[in-house]
């Protein structure tokens, strides 16, 4: 008899899975959906860059004296519609904006896959958005991490001066306190990103950061989550330093359990989660970590929220079939 695989299964449902990924330009939110798109396969995930909701253009903006943070900046009715209609399988007009030039260019037919990932500053931001998303997540580096990596990549890949994006960033600082930071409440994970408690250099030279993955209890539990820890390994071939701590962020008036993981883990640490993953999806190998011998908190974070996303869109299905 042919067994029905996680992607078979996936591909025969009609359920399209939103998953919002919400945080400040430049946070890492494109980072993280690229991976989740590299554990799922690129056959059944797409990407919307909320970007391309923008109403204005750069040149526009400048004129308004109003930043890409501010709602009334971006058309998050017509995003909301959007959604709506791919939730039902039917394709989209996108817009699309250009970071090349700033400016608008021709609309695309955007056809809806299984998994949508939508990520920019306000994919949760509105009632009408939230009730879509099957998934949600803030990324939220410390202020630090953030402007460091925003300087680097509006430098090297914005055409931007290294005065402009940084004048760029301070005027944005209150808008994103004011207009995408409230998502965070709302987000049923966080990640947080700090420099490393080892050494500041290694976020720069290996990105390597102190990771913590704040989660709401979630409805559907991990089924045979090992860390797998070889402790006779630890100190025979254990050749980095790294920290695993479970404890508790207090966020947003709510207080939720949390994972910390700084420093670099050996590939074997996280070996047994991988196949746990290639069991239940049947994609094999999943190789996001091919040729890498340590692994850093990002890494394993990655993990976790892909097998979340799985363990949740199973469940889904199975309620549907019981219901
Ligand atoms: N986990 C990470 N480890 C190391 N570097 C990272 C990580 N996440 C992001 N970066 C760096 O920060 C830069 C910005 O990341 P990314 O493009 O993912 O942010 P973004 O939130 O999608 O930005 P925007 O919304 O402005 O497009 C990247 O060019 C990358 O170099
Ligand atoms: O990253 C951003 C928002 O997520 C950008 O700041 C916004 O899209 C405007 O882009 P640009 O500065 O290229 O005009």
């Amino acid at each position: 008899m042919t067994r029905v695989t996680f992607h078979d299964s996936i591909q025969a449902s009609s359920y399209i899975y939103i998953i919002g990924v919400a945080g400040d330009s430049g946070s890492g939110k494109t980072t993280f959906s690229d991976a989740i798109t590299a554990i799922f396969g690129p056959d059944i995930v797409s990407t919307i860059t909320l970007d391309d909701y923008h109403l204005y253009d750069r040149n526009e903006r400048a004129q308004r004296k109003i930043t890409p943070l501010n709602p009334v900046a971006n058309d998050l009715d017509r995003l909301a519609r959007d959604v709506a209609t791919l939730k039902m399988g039917k394709p989209i007009e996108k817009p699309v904006y250009s970071h090349a030039t700033g400016t608008f260019q021709n609309p695309i037919t955007f056809y809806p896959t299984k998994f949508i990932i939508l990520e920019g500053l306000h994919p949760f931001a509105t009632p009408a958005l939230l009730q879509h998303m099957d998934y949600t997540i803030f990324v939220d580096p410390d202020n630090e991490v953030k402007y460091d990596w925003k300087l680097r990549r509006d430098v090297g890949k914005r055409n931007y001066t290294p005065e402009a994006a940084l004048e760029e960033i301070q005027k944005r600082e209150p808008d994103y306190r004011r207009f995408v930071l409230p998502q965070r409440a709302s987000a049923g994970t966080v990640i947080r990103i700090a420099y490393s408690g080892y050494s500041k250099a290694l976020g720069i030279s290996r990105n390597v950061y102190r990771i913590t993955l704040g989660m709401k209890p979630p409805e559907t539990c991990f089924e045979d989550v090992e860390l797998n820890i070889d402790l006779c390994g630890l100190f025979t071939r254990s050749t980095h330093d790294f920290l695993l701590e479970c404890g508790t962020l207090d966020l947003d008036n709510r207080r939720i359990r949390s994972l910390t993981i700084d420093g670099e883990l050996s590939h074997e640490t996280i070996h047994r989660i991988e196949r746990n993953i290639e069991k239940q999806t049947d994609v094999h190998p999943i190789d996001i970590f091919t040729g890498k011998e340590v692994i850093a908190g990002s890494d394993l974070v990655r993990l976790i929220i892909s097998w979340q996303i799985i363990n949740h869109r199973i469940h889904i299905d199975s309620k549907q079939l019981k219901g």
